[in-house]
């Protein structure tokens, strides 16, 4: 059932995952699902950069020492997880969004889009038992100084991806949705 699908999605952080790798296929199978999401005038403006392996390592560096540069409030456990985090997901998916050049639709439908690609990507992995979680990080803002980006492209975080043992724990909300809802 869906709703099950969509209520037994967790946030998995890179301290539960195991060191099982996660097969390009399986990648593929969740960036798939990604492009399925709707978009207004279909600018379909998500897009991905795939780290494993040596560009992981790569991203850690540049993250733990671009935090280290400007990062606000310098915690040594922040920059230890920076180094860290990175190396324990099997994957990481950079999100980016395309603003469309010719800003036919306002940006926070740009953004809006992307982030349903990320929930379908979030719902596929679940159903895979994939871990993951979408991260963003402070440093996200300097992300045009590590990979090569378009104009009006931007990174919106990244999407940690890992496998885990056992079983994860029960999710919980604040609030019920009758308290966000309004019946007129
Ligand atoms: C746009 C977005 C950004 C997020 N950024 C972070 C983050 O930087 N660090 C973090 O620990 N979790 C982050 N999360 C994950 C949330 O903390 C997590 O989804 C929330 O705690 C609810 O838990 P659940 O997803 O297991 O239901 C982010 C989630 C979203 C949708």
């Amino acid at each position: 059932m869906i709703s099950e699908i969509i209520s037994s999605r967790r946030a998995v952080y890179p301290a539960q995952y195991n060191s099982d790798p996660i097969s390009k296929e399986e990648i593929q199978a969740i960036l798939e699902a990604a492009n399925w999401a709707p978009t207004h005038r279909r600018t379909e403006p998500w897009r991905f950069k795939v780290l494993q392996g040596d560009a992981k390592k790569k991203l850690a560096g540049f993250l733990a020492k671009t935090y280290k540069e400007k990062g606000e409030n310098f915690s040594e456990v922040k920059y230890r997880k920076y180094q860290e985090n990175p190396l324990k997901a099997a994957c990481i998916i950079a999100i980016c969004m395309q603003r469309d050049p010719s800003e036919s639709i306002p940006e926070w439908e740009e953004i809006a889009s992307t982030a349903m690609a990320v929930q379908n990507m979030w719902l596929m992995a679940s159903t895979m038992r994939i871990g993951s979680y979408w991260g963003s990080p402070g440093v996200i803002k300097y992300m045009n100084e590590f990979f090569e980006m378009e104009d009006g492209e931007r990174c919106l975080g990244f999407f940690y991806m890992g496998k885990y043992n056992g079983e994860l724990p029960e999710g919980h909300r604040k609030t019920p949705i009758s308290e966000k809802t309004t019946w007129l």
